[in-house]
């Protein structure tokens, strides 16, 4: 019985936990279907101010306030939409955009002009109490703003059509989207790094 139980603890080895501060139920939602076979999420819904500047700096201040509140290691998650015609504006702000004119009007803020492309961004953060400064993780993907199709249920997802796709992050299986989104890439280079560390 021993022999089996020490067996058993080897072959599946207990998942390490990461904890994700985010008041944002989509993106957990994600977090555990992208990373979920590896890790185990546990999730602080704690609400961060965001301060103004480049999305670097952004998520980086969103990092340290996190670990100020949690007192332990976390991972923190700054999205940010980016219109080329805009010079990656609204970025970070995208989520007031939202709220002001909803995804019908942040397309429309581009009808006067011809370029529709943009990005979808992600910056993963993590702090842990032997850094001085967060680790940071990016992953974009590239495509382009159309009028809102498919369901409505996360952000800006049915405006953004990915290039090399006919259908909106909205309109696809979310198994589709997790396997090319700004979020897997972020999460991916996030993963890469503590293999190799
Ligand atoms: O269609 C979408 N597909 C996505 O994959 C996605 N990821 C984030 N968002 C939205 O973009 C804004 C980012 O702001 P954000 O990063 O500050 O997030 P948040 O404030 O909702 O949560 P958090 O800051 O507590 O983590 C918010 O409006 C989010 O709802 C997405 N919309
Ligand atoms: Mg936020």
């Amino acid at each position: 019985m021993r022999k089996v139980i020490y067996l058993y603890t080897k072959l599946a080895p207990k998942k390490h936990t990461i904890i994700l501060c985010t008041g944002n139920k989509n993106k957990l939602k994600e977090f555990i279907q992208i990373m979920g076979d590896q890790f185990h999420i546990d999730s602080e819904p704690v609400d961060l101010p965001e301060l103004q500047g480049p999305p670097l700096q952004i998520a980086k201040e969103k990092a340290l306030l996190a670990y100020e509140k949690m007192g332990k290691a976390c991972v923190t998650e700054d999205t940010s939409l980016c219109f080329n015609a805009l010079n990656g504006m609204p970025g970070p702000y995208v989520k007031w955009f939202l709220d002001a004119a909803g995804p019908e009007g942040l397309s429309k803020m581009l009808d006067g002009f011809e370029d529709k492309t943009g990005y979808a961004q992600c910056i993963l953060s993590y702090m842990g109490p032997e850094l001085k400064e967060p680790l940071q993780f990016v992953g974009q993907t590239q495509g382009v703003i159309v009028r809102p199709r498919g369901p409505r249920n996360f952000g800006w997802d049915p405006i953004f059509q990915p290039d090399g796709y006919t259908d909106t992050y909205a309109e696809m299986d979310k198994d589709v989207k997790n396997k090319i989104s700004h979020r897997l890439k972020a999460i991916q280079k996030f993963i890469d790094h503590f293999l190799v560390n």
